[in-house]
């Protein structure tokens, strides 16, 4: 199988997996979910004609005498006549008839009249200026943020449909891998688990199951085959080294691979296969940052198709510095956005973190990118 281009692997790791199924939760816990279907105002906002302001309702001229007062949460506000005024607070109904609300900062108080020139705003927040019962408020595919809850509130809605979290079973091979304190001789701290899991929960999954694997054909078999999750992520093994099984696992479980190889650098041996039941396997690199650019080039693309997540327009910027990729590669570079634009951070290796760490994303450096031209940016 040829290497794959950056974008094409990206690509297709976006579309091969169709959305998973749809849970219906309270409003409240609508928060980081992927809306499944439109949702519609099922009112009008304002439910009523509003005062915006603190202070008198008044029809025609002043002065006007006050007759009454009317609050927040009144249902019954009355009405105002030409020459009349009725003392209101911010989000009270406004009376029948009136035209204005003038604020008390504008007007004069004497005796049971009040005055003030003829008003320049009306203050008054009109019955369904704002929503109307049908106005569709979040399309399918959208992503629930805070405003968003709060605006379908504002609508009507108790529940939400949303995309189910998908499954992720995380399995991490490697006989010098230990994943708690410091490593001995010849081992090494395990960096992808922290960082996968992350990266799986803020792209929407669930908390993805961790496998601990060491470098054993069998063993790695039965940790991809076992059922349950949507998605298999296998770090490390992804190479051609002898303790590298994940290729021969996938052909002994009848697997086709999608993605066998990407053209970029960092992460080239990244992969996507299917398994024969529908489950998906994505294998990472061992080195730390290659794999994280495995995680944005096959991971977040595969769980924003099985979230069924409306695809975001790329994000571009002008890079200040950066080298052309070689031939048909594509350059992941850690960078910083600074006064609009990417700033490379220096020193990135595949095995180190910690220009990753430092930065606020990766910018994309394609094929033929030349300095000073934009490029895309992934935000981390
Ligand atoms: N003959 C070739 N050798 C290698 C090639 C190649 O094309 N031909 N590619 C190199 C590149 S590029 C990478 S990346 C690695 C990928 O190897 P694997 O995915 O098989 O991973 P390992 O060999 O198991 O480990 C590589 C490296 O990363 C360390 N590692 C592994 N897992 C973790 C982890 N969870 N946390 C932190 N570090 C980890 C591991 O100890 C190794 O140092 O292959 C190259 N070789
Ligand atoms: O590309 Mo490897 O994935 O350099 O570390």
């Amino acid at each position: 199988m040829t290497l794959a281009s950056w974008r094409e692997a990206r690509a297709l790791a976006r579309t091969l997996a169709g959305p998973v199924g749809v849970d219906t939760v309270p409003l409240a816990l609508g928060a980081g979910r992927v809306l499944a279907a439109d949702v519609c105002s099922r009112t009008l906002v304002p439910g009523f004609d509003t005062a915006a302001m603190d202070g008198y309702a008044v029809a025609g001229a002043g002065p006007w005498r006050v007759t009454g007062r009317v609050l927040a949460g009144a249902t019954n506000p009355g009405v105002v006549t030409p020459g009349t005024a009725v003392e209101i607070a911010t989000g009270a109904p406004v009376p029948d008839g009136a035209e204005a609300v003038v604020p008390y900062e504008d007007v004069r108080v004497d005796g049971g009249l009040v005055d003030a020139p003829p008003p320049r705003k009306a203050h008054i927040r009109r019955a369904g200026e704002d929503l109307r019962p049908g106005d569709v408020l979040a399309t399918a595919g959208r992503d629930v943020t805070p405003p968003l809850l709060g605006l379908l509130a504002q609508g009507g809605t108790d529940s939400l449909p949303v995309r189910r979290r998908p499954a992720v079973r995380l399995v991490v091979t490697g006989d010098e891998v230990v994943d708690v304190g410091l490593p001995g001789a010849g081992q090494v701290r395990d960096a992808l688990g922290p960082l996968v899991v992350a990266l799986t929960e803020q792209a929407g999954a669930s908390t993805p199951e961790l496998v601990p694997v060491p470098d054993d054909r069998d063993r790695l078999r039965a940790a991809v085959a076992a059922a349950g999750p949507d998605v298999v992520v296998v770090t490390g093994s992804s190479s051609v080294g002898r303790a590298d099984h994940l290729h021969a696992v996938l052909a002994d479980l009848g697997a086709t691979l999608h993605v066998d190889g990407v053209a970029c650098r960092p992460g080239h041996p990244q992969l996507l296969a299917g398994l024969p039941d529908g489950g998906w396997v994505i294998g990472l690199p061992g080195n730390p940052f290659a794999g994280l650019v495995g995680c944005l080039t096959l991971l977040r693309p595969l769980l924003d198709g099985l979230l069924g997540r409306a695809e975001a327009p790329a994000v571009r910027f002008p890079l200040r510095g950066g080298s052309p990729p070689p031939g048909t590669v594509t350059r992941l570079l850690p960078v910083r956005v600074r006064d609009g634009a990417a700033v490379p951070v220096s020193d990135a290796g595949p095995a180190r973190l910690r220009a990753a760490a430092d930065a606020d994303g990766v910018a994309v450096l394609e094929p033929g990118w030349e300095p000073d031209q934009p490029v895309e940016f992934l935000r981390f």
